[in-house]
């Protein structure tokens, strides 16, 4: 690795303790939805990211989700093109191969192949409709769709507890998600040889389109969240927890009081990499704006409404290769 690229790539090995760990224990049990909020309040106004415990989410589907997701990226890759995004119309649900998605387009080309599914329905729209999924492998389809069901109850405890920690009813962000936007998303980091050019990163630098992200990594590491002070930060791998990050929606309603932090992927470990991320995003027609209580007159609004579904797609379009002309 010459050096300018190994200056660009490093992260600094700080303790995992500048990104916090919240225990989710008392919102998931229903014992002090209060105290949770509070804590995750601060934590989005300080980091945008934090690791959660005790969230309820069984370890043994969380093990199995990752072997459906190794089994799917080993398919030759005739097959996962057959899945490919581009033949699911606006959907955008299926196959994104290695280069197919590039989050940070003026620097950076993405290493990284994905796969996108949702709650199936029959009727086609932005972000809605049936999944493409491999062929005769129903085992494939019920695991995602029973991992799919778990995110969106646990992103559901997420909501209720940040409506909480901005001092609003706790049904209040959830009238804006009767019917949210949501990507299940499977990934899967080669590693990169570490004379890579500069140009090919796991995942480039961005910040997340939706309202909030669920990730889960696997014990390899690579993520990389950049603090206040503009540095690389690594977020490494804790067992048993997922990591959560404030999307541009929740920055947008916040009036900037929570922070839509940039983050990316670099995968040199010399091992295969797999992260299987959730983001829970709002109705496609909710107004985005920010709140009443994050206004005032000494703290204007920042930003002009903009509907939930028009904004991801557009930042979908400027991702997407196969959306680009
Ligand atoms: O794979 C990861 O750890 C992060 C993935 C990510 O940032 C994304 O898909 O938006
Ligand atoms: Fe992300």
């Amino acid at each position: 690795m010459t050096s300018i690229t190994a200056e660009r790539l490093a992260s600094k090995q700080t303790a995992f303790d500048e990104i916090p760990i919240v225990d989710l224990a008392p919102l998931v049990d229903g014992s002090d939805l209060h105290e949770v909020a509070e804590k995750i309040g601060r934590v989005c106004e300080e980091v945008g990211f934090f690791y959660v415990k005790n969230h309820g989410i069984p370890q043994e589907l969380v093990q199995r989700m990752y072997e459906a997701t190794e089994w799917f990226f080993n398919l030759p890759y005739e097959e996962k093109q057959q899945l490919n995004v581009a033949n699911s119309g606006p959907t955008l649900r299926g196959y994104v191969p290695t280069f197919g998605e590039n989050v940070d387009p003026e620097n950076t080309r993405d290493y990284k192949e994905s796969f996108d599914f949702g709650e199936h329905q029959d009727e086609v729209s932005p972000f809605f409709g049936p999944n493409l999924m491999p062929k005769d492998y129903p085992e494939f389809e019920k695991i995602a769709e029973e991992y799919h069901a778990a995110m969106m109850g646990l992103a559901r405890h997420l909501v209720r507890a940040m409506s909480v920690s901005l001092g609003l009813p706790e049904d209040y962000l959830e009238q804006k998600q009767q019917k949210p936007i949501t990507i299940q998303r499977l990934l899967h980091y080669p590693s990169q040889d570490a004379t890579a050019s500069q140009e090919e990163i796991g995942i480039g630098a961005h910040t997340d389109y939706g309202f909030l992200t669920i990730l889960s990594q696997d014990s390899v590491g690579g993520l990389q969240v950049r603090n206040r002070e503009g540095a690389w930060i690594s977020a490494p791998p804790v067992d048993g927890t997922f990591v959560i990050n404030v999307g541009d929606l929740a920055q947008t309603l916040t009036n900037d009081l929570y922070t839509s932090t940039l983050h990316r992927v670099v995968n040199t470990s010399g091992k295969e990499r797999y992260s299987i991320p959730f983001f829970m995003d709002l109705d496609y027609d909710a107004i985005v704006e920010p709140l009443d209580v994050c206004v005032s007159k000494e703290n204007p609004a920042k930003y002009d409404a903009y509907t939930c579904g028009e904004h991801k797609y557009a930042r979908f379009v400027d991702s997407y290769a196969h959306l680009q002309q």
